[in-house]
């Protein structure tokens, strides 16, 4: 066991809600792990919890061993932990290159002084962090798009987009929160692809919230069961889907 993300514990309520309750997941290093639970179920508010955009009442989130349960959600974003969320607002009247280009946080051009006393050293970086883009951008298949204005493209092609720009960082664990929706079959496919040889070649971990089955059954193990805040099962797909706690929870007793 060697979990990336190791969440003790957790519990959050809103007013009486108690929306998170004792929860307990571990996000395996080099997983892709999926999350799934009808609605309601929590998991927007746990994945809140890991990014830190919400503190938990009480319980622990550890990343790589280290407790960072009072860290902001800037602090673990520097520290590798990224949703893709808060990169999801691309900046619509840039080009989908300068979109990329945009994203390294220690832009040595951003940084007045360097820039004033060493512009070379400012040029230099910027060519290779353009370098860096074009490379991602063929990798997500959008070369062909790498000059419209992001505001241009498609759903699928933002979606594709917002994952070149995760590359562009050292992550090295990434929430994708429902990623499918509203994406094209084809688009999605690229996409999951993608996700596949980030995971595989470049050793990206990632927790993944998806209500698209199909997603989940192709890109998941293990999938954790969310269900009133709690986990209500963990396993491979195929023993989650014929786990009757499972279908009762989506579809409710009349269901079988
Ligand atoms: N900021 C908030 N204030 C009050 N209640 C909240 C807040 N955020 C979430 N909730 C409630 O917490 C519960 C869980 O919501 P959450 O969005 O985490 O579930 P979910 O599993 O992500 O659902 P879905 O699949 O529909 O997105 C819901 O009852 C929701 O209304």
């Amino acid at each position: 066991m060697n979990p990336l993300i190791d969440v003790q514990r957790v519990n959050k309520a809103f007013g009486g809600l108690q929306v998170i309750n004792d929860c307990s997941i571990q996000v395996e290093k080099g997983s892709i792990t999926g999350m799934i639970g009808p609605n309601g179920a929590g998991k927007s508010t746990l994945f809140n919890l890991i990014a830190g955009s919400l503190a938990p009442d009480s319980g622990h989130v550890l990343l790589d061993g280290e407790d960072i349960t009072t860290l902001s959600a800037d602090q673990r974003f520097h520290r590798g932990l990224l949703r893709t969320f808060q990169i999801a607002h691309e900046f619509s009247q840039m080009s989908a290159l300068e979109n990329l280009m945009m994203v390294p946080p220690k832009q040595a051009g951003e940084d007045l002084f360097s820039a004033w006393l060493k512009p070379s050293k400012v040029r230099r970086e910027e060519a290779e962090v353009r370098r860096r883009a074009l490379e991602v951008i063929d990798f997500v298949g959008l070369h062909h798009v790498r000059n419209e204005l992001a505001g241009n493209l498609s759903g699928g092609q933002k979606k594709l987009l917002e994952l070149g720009r995760t590359m562009m960082t050292d992550a090295k664990v990434v929430l994708l929160d429902e990623i499918a929706a509203g994406v094209n079959r084809t688009l999605l496919g690229d996409l999951s692809g993608n996700i596949e040889r980030l995971n595989r070649e470049m050793g990206y971990t990632f927790l993944v919230i998806e209500h698209d089955m199909e997603m989940i059954a192709r890109l998941c193990d293990p999938v954790i069961v969310l269900a009133q805040g709690s986990v209500m099962v963990e396993g491979h797909i195929n023993e989650i889907q014929n786990n009757p706690e499972v279908i009762e929870a989506y579809f409710g007793t009349d269901a079988a």
